[in-house]
């Protein structure tokens, strides 16, 4: 196995060392009533309000001692290689799909006068066709047809939920395979910076999935719950296929041995598994009410080829045997009210962060969930979230760990 990376990730709860965020940028400003569904949001933040809220975000898990990295700057680092540079507008606008082969060279030679920086800009938020210099060609019928649409590049809204498009398992990383495209090419970034950028390693660090695979695999959907189990959501994002396909190659090239693999309703209020389900604790978890009756567990252990599959009665019961833990305690958002719970799970309030045993990060909002959690012995450090929050996504949502300290 290959060793010496520094990505190390072994469990959900273990001290939180390093985390890679993305600080919401013009992106947000690029949202409009008209696209808010396809861009899946469901409301307008305020941009400048939401970068505080984001900022306060980054000086909790920095003043717990953890490194906070950023997406924007680590591409950047990477994009001052000149051959770099040129590969990766060539595949920003392969991905963007823009289909008339003069246009496409038109970006391309459009962003090769720009700097690092400016095109990592340009990437995230989105190319507005009143930016691009005026091309000497043809008209095509896209240029007509496709006028009500503002962009080339499609700016990417969602890129501050870090978690989705990688997760570190164990030593290696999953570039993950988005289900939906609006948020596809932030996976592409990640491969760039784990390809390319020193602090990532990538000759040293396995890969453990890739977003150009057929299957879906989405980062909310995983929960690292130990050095040899991994839960794995099977949502609205991510499919039975590719948690398989990712189980397998864990038990093949890992130390993981066991993957749960969670069904629970497809929707977009529980879109990923940490929307209904968050780990707080060695033995505690908090949960949206109701769901453990509305969820199917499947235990995956090492196959032949494919993974072999063993039905578990309950939730509660595949946690306590693949933890090792005579109980385990499930913790109801909402203090376990319908109303509440439905209304503060909305808002993120079982999406946690762990940033080490017991000590998790929610939001300020979700009063009576984080009272409760309170109530149960947990440390909950509140952030302000009312503009964050619109992406649908928590505190876990927006971080993706790089390294915690073992248990
Ligand atoms: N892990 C998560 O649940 N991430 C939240 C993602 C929200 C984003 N608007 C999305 O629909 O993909």
């Amino acid at each position: 196995m290959l060793n010496g990376g520094f990505l190390n990730i072994t469990s959900e709860i273990g001290k939180l060392k390093a985390v890679l965020l993305h600080r919401p940028g013009r992106e947000l400003e690029r949202l409009t009533p008209q696209y808010l569904q396809e861009l899946l949001f469901d409301d307008i933040p305020w941009l400048n309000r939401m970068r505080q809220e984001h900022d306060g975000f980054a000086k909790v898990m920095t003043g717990r001692g953890a490194d906070v990295y950023y997406y924007e700057e680590l591409l950047e680092e990477v994009l001052k290689n000149k051959d770099i540079h040129e590969s990766f507008v060539e595949d920003l606008v392969k991905i963007c799909n823009i289909g008339n082969e003069l246009l496409e060279k038109g970006i391309i030679e459009y962003l090769l006068t720009k700097t690092p920086a400016e095109t990592v800009e340009i990437a995230i938020s989105g190319l507005h066709k009143d930016d691009l210099p005026e091309i000497k060609r043809e008209p095509c019928l896209l240029d007509y047809i496709k006028q009500e649409y503002r962009f080339y590049i499609n700016p990417l809204p969602n890129l501050y939920f870090t978690r989705d498009p990688g997760t570190v398992i164990g030593q290696g990383l999953s570039i993950n395979k988005m289900e939906m495209s609006a948020r596809n090419r932030e996976t592409m970034f990640l491969r760039y910076i784990y390809k390319y950028n020193p602090l990532f390693n990538g000759k040293n660090t396995p890969q453990w999935y890739d977003y150009n695979e057929k299957h879906s695999i989405e980062g909310g959907d995983i929960l690292v719950l130990s050095d040899k189990v991994v839960a794995i959501g099977c949502s609205e994002r991510t499919s039975a296929n590719g948690i398989e396909i990712l189980a397998q190659r864990l038990f093949e090239n890992s130390n993981i041995e066991k993957v749960l693999a969670v069904k629970i309703p497809f929707t977009r209020a529980y879109m990923h598994l940490d929307t209904v389900f968050t780990m707080v604790d060695y033995d505690k978890f908090t949960i949206y009410p109701g769901i453990e009756d509305r969820v199917s567990v499947y235990e995956l252990t090492k196959g032949r080829k494919m993974p072999k599959i063993t039905p578990i009665d309950t939730l509660e019961n595949s946690l306590k045997s693949a933890l090792g833990l005579p109980a385990i305690k499930l913790i109801k958002t909402g203090r376990g009210d319908a109303i509440t719970a439905a209304r503060e799970q909305w808002n993120d309030a079982t999406n946690t962060l762990a940033v080490a045993p017991g000590v998790i990060i929610t939001y300020n909002r979700n009063e009576i969930s984080n009272e409760y959690l309170r109530n149960n012995g947990i440390e909950v450090i509140e952030i302000e979230g009312s503009e964050l929050v619109r992406g649908r996504g928590g505190p876990r949502c927006m971080s993706m760990p790089l390294v915690r300290e073992e248990l």
